[in-house]
């Protein structure tokens, strides 16, 4: 983190990154003074609303992120910067996204849990977007533009106001990652009563095991174990709120509809109380490790690998073989992950793998039967990039 007394004083002469966040509710220009290197600057957590009409003097910048701040609208000046690829919005207060406020080479847009109602039919041009983030908008139906968006691959449309599943996404030749539950279109939420259900009071909470971003993971132990599960168990406690993916509770819900797999972290129980939605599993024993890493700012959409990762073609296979078989799963449930990537696997010496990560999961069964295709065509694309991934992996 720098400061801004830093700046002033010349500190960071030559800096291509810059991060500010003290309450800020003007812009500092004198972060111009940088404008010769400047390529990362992130303004989250202040209190802006606005930024100056001169702000595209930084014509290095090729990432804003300007999250958690007061902004009413997506700052019509961005438009105007030549290098801009990678913008976000997070948790702002965004009612409106003007006609010119996107440049042309964005790749990358976040504008999670905001109050947008409509995209401008601009965003079509955005021929270059890659990655979009819209969770927890209110949105009602996307622009008949977003057909030119032919390389988006990734799209978070999840607890939005759309009375209709979007068709036009069905003619987006790469879009392999879609969550859009928690919208009007979507079936109720499953109670899923015939589900094992144990009450809250039942269990003993210890350690924290992980943080998911719907949740925190305990161990757990029984006071009272009335239905014979194992002794020790895993307790995820959703929270409330929303994440870049969708609402917790449509993740739970996706985790119990998909059930059992042995690919899958099992499910044992859930608890349905009015403060307190759970999911127990069982525990993922200590000898797994996750197969890939997210996404980079440079890779976007594509996972990375730690170096020197490698398969043997024999691995490699029996990696892929059990993914197909968890996909095949899913679409027998009519669930799609929607977040199907190496980052979400865990791996053990046996190349045994467990398929994690269901915030991005959507239930399509009262689709159409041509959108449910759609739907899975897309979930196969991230097969196919997975498969590709693991594959380039293997040593001979
Ligand atoms: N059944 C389990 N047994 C042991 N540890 C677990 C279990 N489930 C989750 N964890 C731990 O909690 C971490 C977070 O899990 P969770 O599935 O909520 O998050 P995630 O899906 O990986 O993260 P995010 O939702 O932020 O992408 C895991 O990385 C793991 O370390």
């Amino acid at each position: 983190m720098h400061t801004l007394e830093q700046l002033r004083r010349g500190d960071y002469q030559g800096a291509t990154h810059l991060k500010l966040s003290e309450q800020l509710s003007e812009f500092p220009k004198e972060i111009y003074t940088l404008a010769d290197t400047l390529e990362v600057l992130d303004l989250s957590d202040n209190q802006l609303t606005e930024l100056p009409s001169d702000f595209a003097c930084l014509t290095k910048l090729r990432i804003f992120f300007a999250s958690n701040n007061p902004f009413e609208q997506v700052p019509e000046v961005l438009g105007q910067m030549p290098e801009l690829e990678m913008i976000g919005f997070k948790s702002c207060q965004i009612k409106t996204v003007s006609e010119h406020c996107l440049p042309a080479c964005t790749r990358w847009l976040i504008l999670t849990d905001n109050q947008i109602a409509a995209l401008p039919d601009a965003i079509g041009r955005l021929t270059r977007l890659e990655k979009l983030m819209l969770a927890g908008n209110a949105i009602r139906e996307l622009p008949h533009t977003f057909a030119n968006l032919t390389n988006l691959r990734l799209l978070r449309l999840a607890a939005n106001q759309l009375e209709a599943f979007p068709e036009i996404l069905l003619t987006l030749p790469q879009l392999a990652w879609l969550a859009f539950s928690g919208n009007p279109f979507c079936a109720p939420r499953d109670e899923h009563s015939d589900f094992t259900q144990v009450a809250a009071v039942d269990l003993a909470l210890h350690e924290v095991l992980g943080q998911g971003a719907s949740g925190l993971i305990s161990r757990a132990t029984w006071t009272h174990n009335g239905n014979g599960l194992a002794d020790d168990v895993a307790v995820k406690v959703y929270k409330g709120g929303i994440t870049s993916d969708g609402y917790p509770q449509d993740e739970l819900d996706a985790c119990l509809t998909v059930g059992a797999h042995e690919n899958l972290v099992k499910p044992l129980a859930h608890i349905h109380e009015p403060d307190c939605a759970a999911l127990l599993m069982a525990l993922i024993p200590a000898d797994y490790h996750n197969l890939g890493q997210p996404p980079s700012l440079v890779s976007c959409t594509r996972d990375t690998f730690t170096q020197g990762q490698s398969f043997s073609a024999e691995q490699a296979d029996f990696i892929i073989a059990q993914m197909r078989a968890v996909v095949a799963h899913l679409e027998n449930k009519q669930v799609s992950h929607g977040d199907l990537y190496a980052h979400n696997v865990l791996i053990n010496q046996d190349s045994h793998i467990l398929f994690g990560d269901f915030g991005a999961a959507s239930k399509y069964h009262h689709l159409t039967p041509a959108q449910q295709a759609g739907i899975r065509r897309m979930e196969r694309r991230a097969l196919a990039y997975f498969e590709e991934d693991i594959l380039g992996l293997v040593t001979h």
